[in-house]
């Protein structure tokens, strides 16, 4: 395959998305305001899972403010457990991947008390597929999301593709944000 020709799997779209990640520097302010609009938007949704972003991923963590219940991961082996943060100043500390996690203290949030997931990815797709960074993490927590907890992708602009050829076992978003 030459460089420029489209990606025809999970593993080639992983590649492509990695490097332009790693290759630019992007704006999350517009990313930002429409996702504030959006949880203005639903104000009954009352706890929010968030993520801490890495290098690339939509910086999420500055919406965090009182009135919400804002649940972050720590990664514990196989699977993701969600603590209820206040102060992301305070209440993370690097962790698993170098990802800033909230402190083991912190109070748990199970997964079926949440009401929305902000989903990091590498991309997605028109009919709510996700590709992640190839670990299932997302795909294991979002089995036991409630039914009706919305699910909701964020990204850049350029990482609405086409197609992420998602499989059976991977858990669609409801929406995505970009
Ligand atoms: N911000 C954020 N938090 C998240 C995720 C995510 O994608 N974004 N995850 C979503 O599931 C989980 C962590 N999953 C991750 C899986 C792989 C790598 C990673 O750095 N992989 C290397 C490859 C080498 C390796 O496997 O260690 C890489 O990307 O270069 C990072 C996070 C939980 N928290
Ligand atoms: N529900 C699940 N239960 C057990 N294993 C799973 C599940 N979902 C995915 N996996 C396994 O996890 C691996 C990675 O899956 P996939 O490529 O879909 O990850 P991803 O969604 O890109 O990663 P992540 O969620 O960590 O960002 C695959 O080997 C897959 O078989």
């Amino acid at each position: 395959m030459t460089p420029s020709s489209p990606p025809t799997c999970k593993a080639d779209l992983r590649r492509t998305m990695r490097s332009l990640l790693k290759s630019a520097s992007f704006h999350d302010e517009p990313v930002a305001k429409k996702i504030t609009h959006w949880i203005s938007d639903h104000p009954e949704l009352i706890t929010i899972a968030m993520y801490a972003a890495l290098p690339g991923e939509i910086d999420i963590l500055e919406l965090i403010s009182p009135g919400k219940s804002w649940a972050l991961p720590r990664v514990e082996g196989e699977k993701l457990v969600f603590h209820e943060v206040r102060s992301p100043d305070t209440d993370l500390k690097t962790g698993a991947f170098g990802i800033r996690e909230p402190l083991e203290t912190l109070p748990i949030i199970p997964a079926d008390k949440i009401d929305a997931f902000f989903c990091p990815g590498l991309a997605f797709d028109a009919r709510g597929g996700r590709l992640g960074r190839g670990r299932g993490f997302y795909d294991r927590l979002l089995e036991n999301a409630r039914p009706d907890a919305l699910k909701i992708g964020i990204c850049h602009p350029f990482q609405l593709v086409p197609d992420v050829f998602a499989e059976a076992h991977d858990i669609r978003m409801d929406g995505i944000i970009c």
